[in-house]
């Protein structure tokens, strides 16, 4: 079967200030099957969030193809969380997720039920009439993947959506998101710097290199598809996130 996504031979300068280049991306090849989760990890500055921002269409200066088995409808299929939630400060928690919706100009009752249901899916019925200032940081992001889901896109990018939570809320976030997940069955791939998020969320990780990024290696990772916080305990988790830790150094 062909992958929904296919990165191939992509290089990346970005001319920063004084006409001085950067070379971001070279060479890199990935595969993003239907319905995978894909994690993206690499140092600082090696282009992970270059690529999904290549990926989400909001880059589109780069040699190279990427190409997609259904070409995604601008603005429908292809949702994004950043690492800050950016949410409308004047609008509650339930006009924050419906905000997609309302740019399509969708008004039906199916497009309310699928709000009602993000809203339950991630824990925040009970907060839909909340303004984000009465939120906490993990309810705010967790509006922030409501949002992104609100109008079904085929393929979920995330740019470090838990690296500025705390360590409960992030692990607790971790199994939201893969409950969303067997609900959903979205494709996602995933930008992070956690060796322990990329092993407990991913189906593959692809580690990248650090400047100019390449993909150096892409792992598939060694656990069945049911994730529990006893995973994390699994000798095969601690073996495969120290692995990719040494891929690292
Ligand atoms: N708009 C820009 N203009 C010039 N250089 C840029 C621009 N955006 C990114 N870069 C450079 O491209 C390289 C890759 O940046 P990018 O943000 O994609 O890396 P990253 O892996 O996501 O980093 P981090 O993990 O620190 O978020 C870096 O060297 C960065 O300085």
């Amino acid at each position: 079967m062909s992958p929904l996504l296919s990165v191939r031979g992509v290089h990346k300068t970005y001319v920063a200030a004084k006409r001085s280049k950067v070379v971001a991306l070279e060479d890199v090849d990935l595969d993003v099957g239907e319905g995978e989760i894909v994690a993206l990890i690499g140092p600082s500055g090696c282009g992970k969030s270059t690529l999904l921002r290549m990926m989400a269409g909001l880059d589109t200066d780069f040699e190279g193809d990427l190409s997609w088995s259904v070409p995604p409808r601008p603005g429908k299929d292809i949702g994004f969380v950043f690492q800050e939630p950016a949410l409308l400060p004047w609008r509650t928690v339930r006009r924050n997720v419906s905000l997609g919706l309302e740019a399509q100009r969708d008004t039906s009752e199916q497009g309310r039920e699928q709000v009602t249901t993000l809203l339950d899916l991630v824990g925040l019925t009970d907060f839909a009439d909340s303004f984000p200032k009465e939120l906490s940081g993990g309810m705010r992001q967790r509006t922030a993947i409501a949002r992104a889901l609100a109008y079904n896109p085929r393929i979920l990018l995330m740019d470090e959506p838990f690296g500025a939570l705390d360590a409960i809320t992030r692990d607790r976030l971790h199994d939201d998101l893969l409950r969303i997940w067997e609900t959903t069955h979205k494709t996602i791939v995933l930008v992070t710097h956690s060796v322990e998020e990329a092993t407990y969320l991913a189906d593959r990780v692809a580690v990248m290199s650090a400047r100019p990024g390449r993909i150096k290696a892409v792992h598939t990772v060694p656990l069945s598809r049911e994730r529990t916080p006893e995973t994390r305990q699994l000798p095969e988790f601690a073996k495969f996130a120290g692995m990719l830790r040494q891929e690292l150094v």
